[in-house]
């Protein structure tokens, strides 16, 4: 077992104290393409989480197999206890998703939009919950337009509300600030802060920011050709790299360049 563990107790006997996303030996193979290639890590709770990468280094397919809309070639998924897809109808409700490359229907308003999504996840009190969210978000200028009027930060903010409608427990993220000016992109990760620490949520969050990546998270998962080139926090990779960015280190792993080993 690693530091981060790799084991998958199938049954576990407290859910509660499961962690919040258990990856064993997961791959995932397209007609030729080994997207994913047998990762496994173990997620805990409350933690923000990067998965880093290269195009097509499996980020998004790993992302997709967690939330069950991808069936796994071969290896194990739980989530909050649950094994996925198998017990999906257990969890789909306490976790949610975010991309900006998802498009809402885009003659439905804004409010139109989160109302649909929130009957969806069965939302107590979803007039309510929609105010919060929109106030929160800074939602309420543009509310009742049509969502395919909205600038991308807009769109952004939207996208994040649907995500938080349901207050899940899990947060799957796929580049949240893609394509936004510095002070959105900013202000969307102070929220995604302010949320995490509310709600003692669990948020694991494809990014190509590395910014972001050392601003947000606690540890990241470097992924390169669908597998798992390294795993630590922030700052133990850019020590183990010996460089002063995650940048530097992002540019190292996608150009083969060895590790300079310093610990
Ligand atoms: N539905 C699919 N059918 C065939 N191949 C796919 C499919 N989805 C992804 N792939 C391939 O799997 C590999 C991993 O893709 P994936 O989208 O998971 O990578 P990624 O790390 O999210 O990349 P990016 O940063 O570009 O979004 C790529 O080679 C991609 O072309």
């Amino acid at each position: 077992m690693t530091s981060h563990g790799t084991t998958l107790d199938p049954a576990p006997i407290d859910r509660r104290e499961a962690a919040a996303i258990e990856v064993v030996h997961l791959s995932k193979v397209y007609k030729t393409t080994r997207a994913v290639d047998d990762i496994s890590f173990s997620i805990a709770r409350g933690s923000i989480t990067g998965l880093l990468g290269g195009n097509g280094a499996g980020k998004t397919t790993t992302i997709a197999m967690i939330m069950g809309l991808v069936l796994p070639t071969s290896g194990r998924i739980a989530v909050l206890g649950h094994p996925m897809p198998g017990e999906s109808a257990h969890v789909l409700g306490r976790m949610n998703f975010e991309s900006p490359y998802v498009d809402m229907p885009a003659r439905l308003t804004v409010r139109q939009n989160l109302t649909i999504f929130g009957r969806l996840y069965s939302v107590m009190h979803l007039k309510a919950r929609i105010e919060k969210l929109a106030s929160e978000l800074d939602l309420v200028d543009f509310i009742d337009r049509p969502s395919g009027k909205l600038s991308a930060g807009q769109k952004t903010r939207v996208a994040l509300a649907k995500a938080l409608i349901n207050q899940p427990e899990l947060l799957l993220l796929d580049e949240p600030t893609a394509s936004l000016d510095p002070d959105t992109a900013d202000w969307i990760r102070r929220h995604l802060e302010t949320y995490r620490k509310e709600n003692a949520a669990t948020i694991l969050l494809a990014s190509h920011n590395m910014l972001e990546v050392e601003r947000l998270c606690d540890r990241v998962i470097i992924m390169k050709r669908g597998r798992i080139e390294d795993d630590d926090s922030p700052q133990q990779i850019m020590a183990r790299y010996n460089r002063a960015t995650m940048e530097e280190v992002f540019l190292d792993v996608a150009r083969g360049r060895v590790q300079e080993a310093t610990s």
